[in-house]
């Protein structure tokens, strides 16, 4: 029976009977059809399952409550889960535990542990290599990819260093990737290497496709332009095995490069399919925001503005600015023109610092510069209900950084990972965590002046209990925490202070809407290392590439209101491109 919340697209979706890519626009409603099609096809199988697989947790809670009033299409044999839980659940576990003889353990990535960094023999002051910035073989070898080392690693000198001593970076890290795996760790990165490992195996292939063949009629898989090597790898040997695969996605959404998920692949793995579909009806924007959308797309799809938000006849906007912090009041100005409020309004960057910047939030960088003022933030953090996790580790661990200095009277280089820097002091790093909880939350600024506030934390450390450790010496205390610059004092003010607009990254927000968006071009715009070419560049020059894709994502958020704001010396040529493209546009 057709649904008839679904469009025609979206029921064709329901219905398929074959393998098959549905390529659909953003705004396609392809949770809706998706969600749809599993609760039908879980109806249907009595037998095997039907899994439902999405990357992020956040993507696969969201199917499980539209799947609330249909318990039985959440049980086994169903499975609705992220692809990494699958992979772990149907193909690594029984194999990881029979080769090394006990349960793996995961985490979810090698950027979240510390023992997964190490250094070279001299590598002056840089920071730690991380495990994340390799991709590991099924054989074991490791490449180091030079585009995931962070600026912050070192200076030029330190990256040339580290191009230099890639062979034996790579060495040392493949030598840690083994250890760390024997020992039971097992990231979602090495848990793909396993996966891809045993698909290598033809008695592994012959054991586990019988297995995968009884318990799966069909996988669906949700923003399949995500799907990197090893996914594919997968899903083609599902879909050998004879179970159905069932991809859909936008193939312009793919943002994820650096983990290997290129759309030319996808489109690659899903030409193989028998079938295909279309999904051109944007129900959540307005036709200017399709316009900008289609401006952007380097697929085929044309896309048409559906929902109710089609009626809006607001234009793009293009807001010229010489600095961030003019963009909210000018946006905010336009907003209400719509009669849209602040907080009907986010403002989204690539560079979370641009956005941080315009919003006028914080930055918890600008901190790090003075460890009393690492302090106070991270009270703030703390204190605050609307710190993210991410956020709130991030300012505890410059308080446990501050705390290790005066342990060790700072002779520890600050770019040792915490890990190492609790070893030298003898300490426990669950010890140092609770004692950086207890002294951020027991010091408030609020009021304070910075000589007073300094002087708390010196008394604080002073007279702490230290346990097995000796107690930081006075003198070591007066020099590293003395009363931070007037300048960098004057943003504690801020640090109780919301902005007025809610800003993320463009990845932050992948698969959200809102009634309007600010989209804000910096003045210097990323170079891609490999094309030397920036974004407006690619868009010229019609060339896909994951920058133009970001794009496309964060202005295709916006239901009803788009604003650029574009820095002054882009201006001209984003106004050349919109109207290129037959873009509706206005300058703010
Ligand atoms: N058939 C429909 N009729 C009316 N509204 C719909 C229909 N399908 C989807 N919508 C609405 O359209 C909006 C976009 O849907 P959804 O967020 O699922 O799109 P999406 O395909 O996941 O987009 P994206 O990939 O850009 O994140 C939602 O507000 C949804 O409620």
């Amino acid at each position: 029976m057709n649904d008839p919340d679904l469009s025609e697209a979206q029921q064709a979706l329901v219905d398929a009977e074959e393998s098959l890519l549905a390529a659909a626009c953003p705004g396609a409603g392809k949770t809706q059809a998706m969600v749809a099609r599993y609760l039908k096809r879980t109806g249907e199988e009595d037998r095997r399952g039907v899994a439902l697989l999405s990357f992020t947790n956040t993507a696969v809670d969201e199917v499980r409550l539209r799947c609330a009033q249909r318990a039985d299409a959440l049980r086994v044999p169903h499975f609705v889960g992220t692809f990494d839980a699958f992979v772990h659940r149907f193909v690594v576990t029984a194999f990881y535990a029979k080769a090394f003889g006990q349960k793996p353990n995961y985490v979810q990535s090698w950027a979240d542990i510390d023992s997964a960094r190490f250094r070279l023999p001299e590598m002056g002051r840089t920071r730690d290599l991380d495990l994340a910035w390799f991709d590991f073989e099924p054989d074991g070898r490791a490449q180091l990819i030079l585009g995931r080392v962070p600026h912050a690693f070192g200076d030029a000198a330190a990256h040339r260093m580290l191009a230099r001593r890639k062979p034996e970076a790579e060495s040392q890290a493949a030598h840690l990737f083994g250890r760390l795996l024997r020992a039971g760790t097992v990231s979602c990165e090495a848990a793909r290497v396993l996966a891809e490992y045993r698909l290598s195996i033809p008695d592994e292939r012959a054991v586990l496709a019988p297995l995968l063949r009884a318990r799966f009629a069909e996988i669906i898989v949700d923003e399949a332009q995500d799907c990197g090597r090893e996914e594919l790898l997968i899903l083609r040997f599902l879909r050998d095995c004879g179970v159905r695969i069932v991809m859909v996605g936008d193939l312009d959404q793919a943002i994820y490069e650096f983990r290997n998920a290129t759309p030319a692949a996808v489109e690659e793995f899903a030409a193989g399919l028998p079938g295909r579909i279309s999904l051109g009806d944007n129900w959540r924007s307005s036709r200017a925001v399709c316009a900008f959308n289609s401006a952007l797309r380097s697929g085929r799809l044309t896309e048409a503005a559906y929902g109710d938000a089609s009626l809006t006849q607001h234009p793009v906007h293009l807001l010229q600015f010489t600095k961030l912090e003019q963009i909210v009041p000018a946006a905010l100005e336009v907003a209400e023109r719509y009669k849209l409020s602040a907080k009907e309004m986010m403002l989204l960057s690539h560079a979370e610092a641009h956005g941080m910047k315009a919003a006028g939030a914080v930055n918890i960088d600008s901190s790090a510069s003075s460890r009393v003022l690492a302090i106070a933030h991270a009270g703030f953090q703390l204190r605050s209900q609307q710190t993210a996790p991410k956020t709130r580790r991030g300012a505890l661990a410059q308080v446990e950084r501050a705390v290790l200095a005066a342990l060790t009277a700072d002779r520890a280089t600050p770019d040792h990972s915490l890990a190492a820097l609790c070893e030298e002091a003898g300490l426990e790093r669950r010890w140092l965590e609770g004692f950086a909880v207890r002294m951020a939350l027991a010091l408030d600024p609020t009021g304070q002046s910075k000589q007073v506030f300094a002087a708390e934390v010196r008394a604080f450390l002073k007279t702490a209990s230290w346990g097995v450790v000796p107690p930081p010496d006075p003198a070591v205390l007066s020099r590293l925490f003395k009363a931070p610059l007037d300048s960098a004092w004057a943003g504690v003010a801020g640090f109780g202070i919301t902005p007025a607009v809610r800003h993320s990254t463009v990845h932050g927000v992948k698969g959200m809407e809102f009634p309007g968006v600010v989209l804000v071009l910096p003045e210097r715009l990323r170079v891609h290392p490999v094309t030397e070419r920036t974004v407006l560049d690619d868009w010229e020059g019609d060339h896909d590439s994951e920058a133009r894709r970001v794009l496309y994502v964060a202005g295709s958020r916006a239901r009803r209101l788009l604003i650029c704001a574009v820095h002054r010396k882009h201006a001209a040529r984003v106004s050349a491109l919109l109207t290129a493209w037959c873009v509706p546009h206005l300058h703010a």
